[in-house]
Parts: C-alpha cells; sequence; structure tokens
C-alpha cells in the first residue's frame, strides 16, 4: 500500500505533463515510467481487495502440501519436485502431479477470475487496453508479438527433434502403453512439475551410456559444499570479471536456507532490491545440488544488476527490458557449466571431452534450454489471451492444455476438467509474475554469450567457452548494467553485439552439433516429428 501511494503521488504529478511538450530524451523517458503506476490507479478499496487477492494466491501456492495416505504431508520444495525429478515409477509421478495441483490449482480457480477483472480494470486506469498491453510495454516494440512468433519459429526445428527423441527414449523407458510414438507426450513424465526442464531425466535419454557425465551434486557433497560457500563461489565469478562484490548487508540480511524455526516461507527463490543503494537481498532455501548453484548463480546477476545500477534515479533502476534482467545471470551459467569452467574449479576431474562425451553435455543443456522454449513462450500466450478476453473463464483449463498440446507437445496424463485451474500450478500465475521475459532471456542469453566469448579472445566452439577471469568481457557486461532501464533497450544490445534485434543465430550456433546429431538419429529411427496424434492413450479409454 506505502509502495501504491508513493507511485500515486510522482504519477499523478506526471500526468499533470504533456511529454510531447518535452525536448529533452530523458525527461520524457522519466515522465513516461512515472506515469505508469500500475495497480496504483485502482480507487483504494479495489486495491485493498487486489493486493488481499494477490497475498491469497501467493500464501496458497507456498503453503500447499500434498499427503501421504497415512503419513507425512510433502511441501514442493524440496520434497514433490525431488519425487517428480528422481522417481521412475509413473504412478508416483501421477501421484506428485496431480496431487499438485489438487491441492493448489483447484483453490485458485475463482480468485484468479476477480484478480483477471481487477487487473485489466487497473491497466485500462493506466491508459491500456488490458493487462497484457501493460505488461508488453515494457518492451517498448509495437512489433513484439510479431517478433515472438518469428524466433519461436525459429527455434522450432530443434524443439521438434528434441521432443521426438526424448519421447522415444520415453517409449522405451515407459513401454508402449505410456507412450505413442506418433502423439504428445505424457506431461508428468518429463522429470519436473511443469515439464518445463527436461534436464532430470538426462540419464533416460543420454545419446551415449556408456560416457556418463559426472555427477556434479554428488561432488559437490563429497567436498562439504554448504550454501554459504555456493554463494561465495557465485561472488566470486563475478569479481573475477571485475565486476561489483556484494556488500555486507547482503550477507547478514539474505535468507540462505530454509529457516529451521518452524516459520513458513515462500520458498520460491528471489532477488530483492530495497532502493536505497546499499540494501540487497536473496531468499533462497538452497539444497546442496547442481541445480541450486546454477540458479544462485542466476539470482547474483540480479544482485549485480541492482549493485551496478544503484546510483540512477530510481525511476530506473531496472533492466534495460525484463528480459535483460533475467538474462545477466543466466549468460554467467552458461560459463559455469562448460567443461572447462567445472575442471578449472574441481566441480569434474575428466582432463578432456571427446566428441562423444561433447553431444551428451550438449544433450544436458538442451533439456534445460531447448525444452523450456515452447513452455517460456506459451505462459504468457495465454495470460495475453485470458486478459485480452479471447479465452474465457469457462475454457481457462482446456485452453491451457490446448496450448500445452500446440507448442510443448504434451497432454495430461489423467483427464482434466473445468473444476481444475492447472496453469495456478505453477508460481509465476499464482504470483501474477509476467514469463515472456524468460522466453526473450533465452535467445538474448546466447547472443549475449557470444558477444562476451569473443571480447574475452575465446577461440573456437561457443559451447567450450568460460569467460571467467576476462575483465574485458567484465567491462563490456559493467558498461550495459550501470545504464539500468535509462536507455532504449536496443541501443544497449547494441552497446554489447553490435545488433539492435535480438537473434536466435546465436543459440543455433551453440546447439548445431547436437542438432546434427539428433537429426541424424531421428532419421535413423524414422521418428515423426510433431504429434499428429494429438491425444494421450488415456483419453480413449474414457
Ligand atoms: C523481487 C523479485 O521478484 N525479484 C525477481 C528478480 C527481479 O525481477 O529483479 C526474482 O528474484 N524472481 C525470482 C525468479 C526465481 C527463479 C525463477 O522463477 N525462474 C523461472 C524461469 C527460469 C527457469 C530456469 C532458469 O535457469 C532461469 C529462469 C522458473 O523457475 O520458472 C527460480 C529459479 C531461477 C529463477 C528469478 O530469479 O527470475
Ligand atoms: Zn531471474
Amino acid at each position: 500500500m506505502e509502495r501504491s501511494q508513493h507511485m500515486l503521488f510522482f504519477g499523478t504529478r506526471a500526468r499533470l505533463f504533456k511529454i510531447a511538450r518535452f525536448q529533452d530524451p530523458v525527461v520524457k523517458r522519466m515522465l513516461s515510467k512515472l506515469q505508469n503506476i500500475d495497480k496504483a490507479a485502482l480507487p483504494k478499496d479495489e486495491l485493498r481487495e487486489y493486493n488481499k487477492i494477490l497475498a491469497y494466491m501467493e500464501t496458497t501456492y507456498s503453503m500447499a502440501q500434498v499427503c501421504l495416505n497415512e503419513g507425512p504431508c510433502l511441501p514442493l520444495e524440496p520434497d514433490l519436485e525431488e519425487v517428480m525429478a528422481t522417481s521412475r515409477d509413473q504412478k508416483e509421478l501421477l501421484w506428485a502431479w496431480q496431487g499438485w495441483r489438487d491441492a493448489v490449482g483447484r483453490q485458485l480457480r475463482i480468485t484468479f477470475e476477480r484478480y483477471v477483472q481487477l487487473s485489466n480494470k487497473a491497466a485500462k486506469l493506466n491508459g491500456y487496453v488490458d493487462m497484457g498491453a501493460l505488461w508488453r510495454s515494457k518492451y517498448e516494440s509495437d512489433t513484439l508479438e510479431q517478433d515472438l512468433e518469428q524466433l519461436y519459429r525459429e527455434l522450432q526445428p530443434l524443439y521438434l527433434n528434441l521432443h521426438a527423441y526424448v519421447r522415444r527414449a520415453l517409449h522405451r523407458h515407459y513401454g508402449p502403453e505410456f507412450i505413442d510414438l506418433r502423439g504428445p507426450i505424457p506431461a508428468h513424465l518429463l522429470g519436473n512439475m511443469w515439464a518445463q526442464s527436461w534436464v532430470n531425466i538426462l540419464d533416460l535419454v543420454l545419446p551415449f551410456p556408456k560416457k556418463p557425465p559426472e555427477d556434479i551434486t554428488k561432488i559437490m557433497r563429497g567436498q562439504h559444499w554448504k550454501p554459504k560457500k555456493m554463494f561465495i563461489e557465485a561472488e566470486r565469478f563475478y569479481t573475477s570479471l571485475g565486476l561489483l562484490p556484494t556488500p555486507p548487508e547482503f550477507w547478514k540480511n539474505s535468507m540462505m536456507e530454509r529457516p529451521t524455526d518452524g516459520r513458513e516461507l515462500e520458498c520460491h527463490a528471489s532477488a530483492w532490491d530495497f532502493y536505497n543503494s546499499k540494501d540487497f537481498r536473496i531468499k533462497k532455501c538452497t539444497e546442496v545440488t547442481i541445480e541450486d548453484l546454477l540458479s544462485i548463480f542466476h539470482q547474483m546477476g540480479h544482485i549485480q544488476y541492482f549493485l551496478q545500477y544503484r546510483n540512477l534515479s530510481v525511476i530506473f533502476r531496472a533492466g534495460a527490458n525484463p528480459a535483460f534482467e533475467e538474462a545477466v545471470g543466466s549468460v554467467i551459467t552458461l560459463s559455469v557449466f562448460s567443461h572447462k569452467h567445472l575442471l578449472n574449479r574441481g566441480l569434474v576431474s575428466h582432463q578432456h571431452q571427446d566428441s562423444e562425451e561433447e553431444v551428451n553435455f550438449l544433450m544436458g543443456i538442451a533439456l534445460d534450454k531447448i525444452a523450456f522454449i515452447p513452455f517460456a513462450y506459451l505462459m504468457d500466450l495465454f495470460r495475453w489471451k485470458v486478459f485480452d478476453g479471447t479465452i474465457q473463464k469457462d475454457v481457462y483449463n482446456q485452453e491451457w492444455w490446448n496450448l500445452r498440446l500446440k507448442y510443448q507437445g504434451l497432454c495430461p496424463p489423467v483427464p482434466r476438467t473445468e473444476e481444475d485451474f492447472d496453469p495456478g500450478a505453477k508460481f509465476h500465475i499464482s504470483a501474477s509474475v509476467p514469463y515472456i521475459r524468460y522466453f526473450l532471456s533465452l535467445v538474448l542469453q546466447f547472443q549475449l554469450h557470444e558477444a562476451l566469448c569473443k571480447a574475452s579472445g575465446h577461440m573456437g566452439p561457443l559451447h567450450r567457452c568460460d569467460i571467467y577471469n576476462s575483465k574485458m568481457a567484465g567491462k563490456l557486461l559493467e558498461d550495459v548494467l550501470k545504464l539500468g532501464s535509462s536507455k532504449p533497450w536496443p541501443e544497449v544490445l547494441e552497446k554489447i553485439t553490435g545488433q539492435t534485434e535480438v537473434s536466435a543465430k546465436a543459440l543455433m550456433t551453440y546447439f548445431k552439433p547436437l542438432l546434427n546429431w539428433l537429426v541424424t538419429e531421428n532419421v535413423r529411427q524414422g521418428e515423426i516429428l510433431g504429434w499428429p496424434d494429438f491425444s494421450c492413450y488415456f483419453e480413449e479409454k474414457y
């Protein structure tokens, strides 16, 4: 409420000015940002109702548990995520998958309908047709939706080949009664509660099973890694580039482990800027795993951005656009996870990777990054259609699964009804956090990685690059992060890459060796790309 009061005070005054009457581009930019006051534009009583709705949705999500018949109740983090990642028993996977959606999605359905109404009202009071239009305006582009569709089309062949290959591997493991080689994949078999990253089933799909990658989580635990050491490791990478260290407040005020004093906690990791140029924090229920180490590198990317733009006017203390905010940390993880870096940091022992081990390595990265593409794209395609009324509330769930089928080639493992609200089972939908930033960040991070690798003097394949210790790469990054959102993002992009448009070229370069292998393998197996049989087997039974 305080933050909204603040925004209302400045936004109302900013609206007294006609931006067109000003010359100075910085003043014009400040005024237009100040004039968007988001939910603070709602009348007081509706703003209170809206905040209650947001709190209810996020609390429901963070408190939800799935209970065993007679036994403990499991929270999402770490227990249910552990089941989805490690279980190879489809009944157990179904129990966790369905239980989570019953515990969260179903509870949020009615509230979400009211959330949509109030969101759209707030958007209209800010001069936008609906909340989707307000969210998209952050990218300052009137061709955003076409550009996104174009990027998706460029990346689709890569995804279709990965999907066909993984479907074959799951068919081999779970059998033909669960997997139709010409159909979508049941959504609970991909190693993740939302099938947004498939990295946890690498063991089932490894191209060269005789050359499995080393288990980094096991190595970390063998070396007695603790959460604090994981954060220090991440900080060390950023300072190795000549970027800023985190201040003492960060170490004093952050919450790096789930509290053991019984306090209930929203465990979804997050990085916080307190806008006083000195207090920056991360809240994370850290487990000692490679997945959490990479997530910490990602979070520290947010912290580094906060640090770099901390002296700008508050209105400019944000990323060049939300995708830039997400890309910074992810660019660093591309170096961190390179074989060269892991070897250098003692997290793997094999001196070099032969070409088969390299395909295995790229498969691991693809299961995280390529599998993510259609998921990250559809998350806001769904919400934009809900906000603009294309998807009416009586068909929320079937429209969600239409998109999940169309873009991800997935289907629900059990029949879904309009009593369910499966989108609500994903954090960002219950917490009203836009998601297209992650889709754009996925493409952007490879484009930035390519530019930083070049600046660091890297020679050879992009997937072997590690910018660790490169002051040249660090300087390039620093000059951009310092700008915050004070300049239009195409100018910012041009400063690093020389281009003014997001391009999938670098991503395709990075995965070229894998795509070649996948196409050969899929042709050899006579795979059908896509899912002409558009339903999962169980649907014929009902
Ligand atoms: C106050 C506030 O909200 N702060 C923002 C940052 C800011 O706006 O300044 C913030 O901390 N957001 C939290 C969010 C957390 C994570 C996430 O939600 N990730 C997505 C998508 C994804 C998946 C894989 C991946 O490698 C990278 C991203 C998901 O898990 O679906 C959890 C795991 C990592 C990132 C984040 O850091 O983006
Ligand atoms: Zn992030």
